[in-house]
């Protein structure tokens, strides 16, 4: 199957492929509405108009929301891409599942970056900024049953992300976990993360998680 990944757009990592994994085990209604938040180049949103869904896919950046629309259009998939801010593009609308591998990682910018590629993974001092927007804003767009699944970091707090979804009436619990070597952004930003308390000595892994969070009926 022929993608594509443009300059400056995410490429597939484990994170990506732990997403597709998890999706390809819920049990979906026929036809079921999916949304896919911050797409990337579409690899998750692919993933699920392959099982039959009818699936919306967002990110933020231009560049992303036209490398899912090309990977859409080869692929021969008729996925709705948006341009927009999370779950903004979809206000309204409820779905059987929402899928996001959103930016996790701790930085020491306190802001999410406006552009550029970093845009794709960091997210604040502790890696929350738009995860915590996910978990309080993605309960709402579920249809009863649905289900909320989304990949984080263990540096970026699961435990966090569950009490939230929790509050919001979710059953939310952690079902895959998977330790991966650091990339370049974490090997770089090694010693910053020392100081923040978030690793010990010199880690060279960190573990990724999958939440799943189901909206009861
Ligand atoms: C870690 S990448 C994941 C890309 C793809 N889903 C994958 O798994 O390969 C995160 C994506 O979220 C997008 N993003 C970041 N902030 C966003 C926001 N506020 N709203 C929508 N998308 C956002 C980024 O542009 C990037 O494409």
């Amino acid at each position: 199957m022929t993608t594509v990944t443009l300059p400056g757009v995410y490429t597939p990592q484990d994170d990506t492929d732990m997403l597709v994994r998890c999706l390809r085990d819920e049990l979906l209604p026929q036809h079921a509405a999916v949304l896919d938040v911050g797409t990337g180049t579409g690899a998750v949103a692919l993933a699920a108009a392959r099982l039959g869904a009818r699936v919306t896919a967002i990110d933020i950046s231009w560049r992303a929301a036209l490398n899912a629309k090309v990977n859409a259009l080869l692929a021969r998939l008729p996925i709705r891409v948006e341009r927009g801010d999370l779950l903004a593009p979809v206000s309204g609308r409820s779905f059987d599942l929402i899928l996001s591998n959103p930016p996790y990682v701790p930085a020491p910018t306190t802001a999410c970056p406006r552009r550029g590629v970093a845009r794709a993974w960091d997210a604040g001092h502790d890696g929350r900024l738009v995860l915590d927007r996910i978990c309080q804003d993605a309960p709402g767009l579920l249809k009863p049953g649905g289900v909320l699944l989304v990949v984080q970091s263990a540096l970026s707090g699961p435990e966090e992300s569950l009490r939230r979804l929790r509050t919001t009436g979710l059953r939310a619990e952690i079902v895959e976990h998977r330790c991966v070597a650091f990339g370049p952004v974490l090997r770089s930003r090694r010693g910053w993360l020392r100081d923040q308390g978030l690793i010990e000595g010199d880690a060279e892994k960190e573990e990724l998680v999958i939440i799943r969070a189901v909206r009861l009926g």
